[in-house]
């Protein structure tokens, strides 16, 4: 954290101005006091209107340097904060797959948001709060022995005392917030699954249980804020019944010295206000440092995320390539990889080529592999045996982003982001212009229904594109990728079934999007892929099928069985569709 904050050197210097300033108009406050008893006792008008002179200044003072104080602190911490959020996106951004794969999304939100907030607030008040407590004890207790040495060693017997009891609350108030921070975190991450999908929670109809579960969330932070409610209860009723003990105490010893003729009326009352200046950062300090560990323990959480090391390249390379690459072929041999931590082995000696032109597809059951050895196609990881190639250069010596710009993906679930249509279709090439943007839309089969929209190529996508219909996703997904114009297409191809018009203007933005390129196609619908140069079939890792759609049925082996199956189901489908519409008279 130090060097976010030494990066404002600055405001700190200020800041410890205002808090010296802030300190030396406390000591004030209590001489003012002395002062003007003092006056007053001995019938000295003069002096009266002097005293008060000053105490004008004084507010003064005190108003300007308040200001001063308070804007700092948070300006401060408000630019930590932003440094500190830009900083972390900038490394989440460049975080491999595995991570994502790895952590849960709301995890990382909740380090983004609440433990950001705790650590700008230690950057600021609590800092500056922990060097202030301390200097106005000690500036207290001088001028304390300063008016009374004797007076001023019998009340610094409170201090601990004070100290002792901020100390026991502060230990409770920690682990209080780590156990309430903990379950704001899990509460985060089940309000980011649910939001994000209302769909399901709408189609299987749990409402009921989703609230029940989130009533259940609720509840723990609310017991853990009742719990702190009644911790903050406690310290404050112990620490005002130790502060008046220590004012009557004070009031009574320094009567006595009075009554003796060892102490003038106005330094007693100068003496009661600085007792307080002396014992009430004892009090304030545990909580202090209790709420620094606490920010430390956020710190520690970000830093966490940023301590993960990034992908390979760094990332002023992996801007996006303007020009479209040259490619001639891809070749997998003998690849096989597992995930970091899993038993299973997800590849196992995989070997395929892609020669330019080509259209190779991949079918075969679910869990396969299909989707991982995408994943290694685009390097999220790295094969554990074997040998990735690209124009017969193995990708390992090849930088993230000139590999990557050789893929345009188009993934299952269209992959849109919040933001306008114009920023999604440009998120395919950054310097395409409105026109490009068009004649993109236009090979999608979106042109229309984008110009029917009343803002056109402005509209604003909601979350996750969930304004449009799932078909209008997929053709936008499918125009981001016509605009990236990569020489490999990479389609994950959507399980979701479309009615009849929406899959055919898919399907034929699709087959444009494939015009001249090389694609490799995960299918889930067999009837798409009969043309298809190659069909592999891939099973528990492995390739147990390979050819093209007559050879491979021909053969009667594995896609035989699959392409059969399917069709069987789809036939049932269509007669379920027919009698379900003549049913209803249509
Ligand atoms: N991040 C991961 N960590 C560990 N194992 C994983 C991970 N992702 C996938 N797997 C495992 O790897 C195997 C292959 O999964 P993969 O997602 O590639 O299958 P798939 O053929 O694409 O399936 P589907 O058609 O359902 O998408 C599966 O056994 C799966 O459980």
């Amino acid at each position: 954290m130090s060097k976010y904050m030494l990066r404002h050197k600055l405001i700190y210097f200020i800041l410890i101005i205002t808090t010296l300033m802030g300190i030396t108009l406390e000591l004030m406050i209590a001489w003012f006091l002395s002062a003007v008893t003092d006056a007053a006792v001995h019938f000295d008008v003069d002096r009266l209107k002097n005293v008060i002179g000053i105490g004008l200044l004084m507010l003064a003072g005190i108003g300007v340097n308040g200001y001063a104080d308070a804007y700092f602190k948070n300006n401060v911490s408000a630019k930590i904060r932003n440094e500190l959020r830009q900083d972390m996106m900038k490394h989440t951004l460049k975080l491999p797959q595995s991570y994502f794969d790895r952590n849960h999304s709301g995890d990382l939100l909740s380090r983004f948001t609440n433990d950001n907030q705790s650590v700008g607030e230690a950057c600021g008040q609590v800092i500056i709060g922990l060097l202030r407590n301390p200097l106005l004890a000690l500036a207290a207790f001088a001028y304390l022995l300063y008016i009374h040495w004797l007076l001023a060693l019998i009340c610094f017997a409170m201090g601990p005392l004070m100290f002792l009891t901020g100390k026991v609350f502060g230990k409770a108030m920690r682990n209080n917030s780590i156990q309430l921070q903990q379950n704001m975190g899990k509460t985060t991450s089940f309000l980011n699954d649910i939001l994000g999908s209302s769909m399901v929670f709408k189609s299987f109809s749990i409402e009921p249980r989703l609230f029940k579960q989130y009533r259940k969330h609720s509840e723990n932070i609310a017991s853990g804020e009742l719990k702190r409610g009644s911790i903050e209860g406690a310290t404050s009723a112990v620490s005002s019944l130790l502060g008046n003990m220590t004012f009557l105490l004070a009031l009574v010893i320094a009567g006595y010295f009075v009554a003796k003729g060892s102490l003038e009326v106005g330094a007693m009352l100068a003496f009661i206000q600085l007792m307080n200046y002396l014992v009430n950062p004892f009090s304030a300090l545990p909580g202090l440092v209790a709420s620094m560990q606490q920010s430390l323990g956020a710190a520690g959480r970000i830093f966490e995320v940023m301590d993960v090391p990034a992908e390979v390249d760094s990332f002023e390379e992996s801007k996006q390539q303007t020009k479209t690459p040259n490619f001639q072929n891809m070749k997998l041999s003998d690849v096989s990889f597992t995930y970091p931590g899993a038993e299973i082995q997800s590849l196992n000696q995989v070997s395929l080529e892609l020669i330019r032109g080509q259209q190779i597809a991949i079918v075969g059951p679910s869990g396969g592999g299909k989707s991982t050895l995408f994943k290694l196609l685009l390097r999220f990881y790295d094969a554990d045996k074997g040998e990735l190639s690209l124009n017969e250069q193995p990708i390992g010596e090849i930088s993230l982003s000139r590999l990557r710009s050789h893929f345009a993906y188009v993934p299952q679930d269209s992959g849109l982001y919040s933001g306008t249509i114009r920023d999604n279709i440009r998120n395919g090439r950054l310097d395409a212009g409105d026109e490009e943007i068009l004649e993109a839309l236009r090979k999608a089969n979106a042109y229309d229904f984008v110009m029917a929209l009343p803002q056109g190529l402005d509209s604003e996508i909601g979350e996750e594109g969930t304004r449009l219909s799932g078909g209008q996703r997929q053709r936008l997904s499918i125009a981001r990728a016509i605009l990236k114009d990569a020489p490999i297409l990479l389609l994950d191809e959507a399980t979701a079934a479309l009615d009849n018009e929406s899959e055919k203007l898919v399907q034929q933005a699709i087959r444009k999007l494939m015009n001249d390129k090389s694609t490799l196609v995960i299918a889930h619908r067999l009837s798409t892929i009969q043309q298809a140069d190659l069909i592999l079939v891939m099973e528990n890792g492995s390739i147990v099928e390979r050819g093209n759609h007559e050879e491979l049925l021909s053969a009667g082996g594995r896609y035989h069985a699959l392409y059969y199956s399917q069709l069987e189901r789809e036939e049932e489908e269509g007669q379920m569709k027919e009698a379900m519409l003549s049913s209803t008279g249509h």
